[in-house]
């Protein structure tokens, strides 16, 4: 990345991209068409203990410390990006950014493609910072900063919500008047890059890829979608990111009747129950102990047992509204920290959605091999399979299409 007056001129040209998430903030560096980066990191623990870790496209560790970063989340949100600045300032010699890709949670009704960033579409994505307040500020955050010190770098806004745009109308239509809906308050779901990811990749996983497909995104963030023709149909997430599945710190789907309650009964106002369902909430509420999978799996406590087995209910639930939208199910796949990772937690869906056929392999999911793999047994009427996902990959690869590089 090249930061006049600091490097010559005879540098390789590559693309930058930021994924500011909830707790982390995700980083690579992609030489022009590569399938891999030349450099990935990222700074996690964001709110709790940042750590930044970093390798370089051989796999070399290129950093793996704490942060000396305290405060509120949002104070360590924005430490942290600083110090990724400056980061990146000292590592990024030989390297010329031609342009830089953000994951933007939230593209509201209007983009269901990524776009250049211009002053009017950073202040149009700030007004959807109510609709995703975990992310979208980091986002806005990111894009201001590789601004300044990257002033004449074009910067590409990827969004969450584009991938889903194919939804059909109904799948995105609350019950709500019409004026309402009218207005944008529909269900757009988020994770859109990550599936967008998967879908490309599927053909070479499975010859049932354009069938009916759920792909559970399960990360400290987590989502379903449904997929049919690689297009989704349906997806977990709604208006916000709030909706759906159980995470690490939200509730995901709640009677709306129980936020009528948090207001009237116990008087509590519209920040916090922000708090309450956004970082209060799921595995960490329901544990008391953790938001992380592996803690809560590692522990013999009651309360961890039950945060994962209401996880993988809430899953197994969600999973036949998908199978419903979808017309059937040819193909589960599990991906993100949680499905990549997790054996205990895809064996306890999987037992679950027998009823739809899936029979899993439990030496194919407990192996510790390398993804992707299959692990359904051959007799299985849903092909079961554990891919990575690359969010990042998709940011450079729409950043430099785009940009036409
Ligand atoms: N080996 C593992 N076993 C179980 N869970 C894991 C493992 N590795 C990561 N995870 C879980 O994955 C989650 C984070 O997923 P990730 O996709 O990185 O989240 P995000 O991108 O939303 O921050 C955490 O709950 C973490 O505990
Ligand atoms: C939309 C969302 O929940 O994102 P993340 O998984 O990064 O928190
Ligand atoms: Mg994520």
């Amino acid at each position: 990345m090249s930061l006049p007056p600091y490097y010559p001129d005879n540098e390789k040209p590559c693309v930058l991209t930021l994924n500011a998430g909830s707790s982390s903030i995700k980083f690579s560096l992609f030489e022009l068409d590569a399938t891999a980066p030349a450099l990935v990191g990222q700074i996690d623990g964001i709110g709790a203990k940042p750590h930044i870790k970093a390798k370089d496209g051989a796999g070399n560790k290129l950093d793996d410390v704490d942060l000396d970063i305290t405060g509120s989340q949002e104070r360590q949100h924005h430490q942290a990006l600083l110090y990724l600045v400056k980061w990146l300032r000292s590592h990024g010699e030989g390297w010329k950014a031609k342009g830089v890709g953000h994951r933007v949670v939230h593209g509201g009704e209007k983009y269901a493609a990524p776009v250049l960033l211009t002053p009017d579409i950073r202040r149009e994505l700030a007004s959807f910072v109510s609709l995703a307040p975990l992310h979208q500020p980091h986002n806005l955050d990111g894009i201001d900063a590789i601004g300044e010190i990257l002033p004449d770098v074009p910067q590409i806004a990827c969004f969450d919500t584009a991938f889903h745009r194919s939804q059909p109308v109904l799948a995105q239509t609350f019950a709500l008047p019409r004026a309402l809906t009218d207005e944008g308050v529909k269900r757009y779901g988020f994770h859109g890059l990550s599936y967008e990811f998967i879908a490309r990749s599927l053909p070479a996983h499975t010859d049932r890829a354009d069938g009916r497909v759920a792909v559970a995104h399960l990360g400290n963030g987590s989502s379903m979608a449904a997929m049919v023709g690689r297009k989704s149909v349906a997806s977990t997430m709604g208006f916000t990111a709030v909706d759906g599945l159980m995470m690490g710190t939200r509730t995901g789907n709640l009677d709306p009747g129980v936020v009528l309650y948090l207001l009237d009964e116990k008087k509590m106002d519209a920040a916090a129950i922000t708090k309450l369902l956004y970082k209060q909430s799921g595995l960490l509420g329901v544990s008391g102990i953790s938001q992380d999978m592996r803690e809560l799996l590692a522990s013999d406590h009651p309360h961890a047992k039950e945060a994962v087995d209401l996880f993988c209910y809430r899953i197994s639930r969600e999973l036949g509204s998908l199978a419903a939208a979808a017309g059937g199910l040819d193909v589960l796949v599990f991906t993100a920290g949680i499905g990549e990772h997790a054996a205990p937690v895809r064996e306890q869906v999987c037992a679950q959605a027998g009823w739809l056929g899936i029979k899993l392999d439990r030496e194919a999911n407990n192996a510790p091999s390398k993804l992707p793999r299959c692990i359904s047994a051959p007799d299985s009427a849903v092909e079961v399979l554990v891919l990575p996902t690359d969010e990042e990959w998709m940011i450079a690869h729409h950043t430099q299409r785009l940009l036409g590089l």
